[in-house]
């Protein structure tokens, strides 16, 4: 373990005292902050008293990491997340999924606001993500000088190993779209599409992005999920649709009609982690340890 991590790690475990250890870890994307509030017995510690914790700076994100139980399952929750917009790298924005890993964490839920590319999404609507195309880009520390001390293995070996080809597990999605429905709200699966930001698109970009496949477009979650992926938790991706991101309608995407979707859609977004810590994750249900994608 690097020892950044450990001594955030350290230092967390020391204030959690005799608490339970965090089973899966959350992060809540742009208006998804409700969501925190939910947790019960909550210990809230900000970022900047966590080693090598960097700032959230975005607005809408509070920088508090929150312990406590959601469907009486121990949760470490991330309210406000780092965007490699906010001039972060992939390594810090990832940061906080190493140290919950490290303090117990074996599975992880990202939520996000996103941009609705597919026609078919409205504002409001849940993605269930079932895989991702990364148009950040930049390089992981983790890979070259993490993964290699902790397998020993050469560079090349260790590289593919980031990214195994099926991040997001299938039983947490098929549970979160079985929580959707019963709650009387359809939720599909789709492809998130991982840009630099912070500009939103050009009408041409949106189209050009529908062609290529994807249903929604946001500016975070992939760096969080390629290191979950590479330290073997589970990880389900929802995505918000917080605009429509409609090539023949011209609409400017801005942050704060992001934030007022996100608040709106909060107990959507809510109905399907509970779900999934009710049904899926912790019970060591034997169809949620096949680790395959949608
Ligand atoms: O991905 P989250 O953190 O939900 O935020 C999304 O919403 C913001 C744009 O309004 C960007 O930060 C984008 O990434
Ligand atoms: N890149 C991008 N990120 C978003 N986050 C929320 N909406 C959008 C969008 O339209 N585009």
């Amino acid at each position: 373990m690097n020892a950044n991590v450990s001594t955030a790690a350290d230092s967390l475990l020391q204030q959690l005292g005799n608490r339970p250890r965090p089973k899966v870890g959350i992060i809540l994307g742009s208006g998804l902050g409700g969501l925190a509030d939910q947790i019960s017995d909550a210990l809230k510690i900000d970022y900047e008293s966590i080693p090598g914790f960097v700032r959230s700076t975005a607005g809408g994100h509070r920088g508090q990491l929150i312990f406590g139980e959601l469907q009486s399952v121990p949760v470490v929750a991330m309210a406000g997340r780092f965007h490699r917009y906010e001039g972060w790298t992939n390594d810090q924005a990832a940061f906080p999924v190493e140290v919950m890993h490290a303090i117990g964490a074996d599975s992880l839920i990202v939520s996000n606001a996103a941009g609705g590319v597919s026609p078919k999404l409205a504002v409001g609507d849940i993605v269930i993500l079932k895989d991702h195309l990364n148009w950040m880009g930049g390089t992981f520390q983790f890979n070259q000088a993490r993964l290699i001390q902790k397998q020993g293995k050469e560079s090349s070996e260790v590289i593919g190993g980031i990214n195994r080809g099926q991040i997001y597990d299938q039983p947490m999605a098929k549970i979160a779209q079985e929580s959707a429905m019963k709650a009387g709200f359809s939720a599909n699966f789709g492809t998130y599409l991982a840009t630099l930001g912070p500009t939103y698109e050009t009408r041409a970009e949106y189209r050009m992005m529908r062609k290529l496949g994807a249903d929604v477009v946001g500016m975070s979650t992939v760096p969080e999920v390629l290191v979950a992926n590479a330290l073997g938790m589970r990880v389900l991706g929802l995505s918000m649709v917080s605009n429509v991101a409609d090539p023949d309608r011209p609409n400017v995407a801005n942050h704060e009609e992001v934030l007022l979707a996100g608040q709106a859609a909060g107990a959507k977004m809510e109905t399907i982690v509970r779900g999934v810590l009710r049904r899926g994750v912790l019970r060591n249900c034997p169809e949620s340890t096949s680790r395959t994608s949608p």
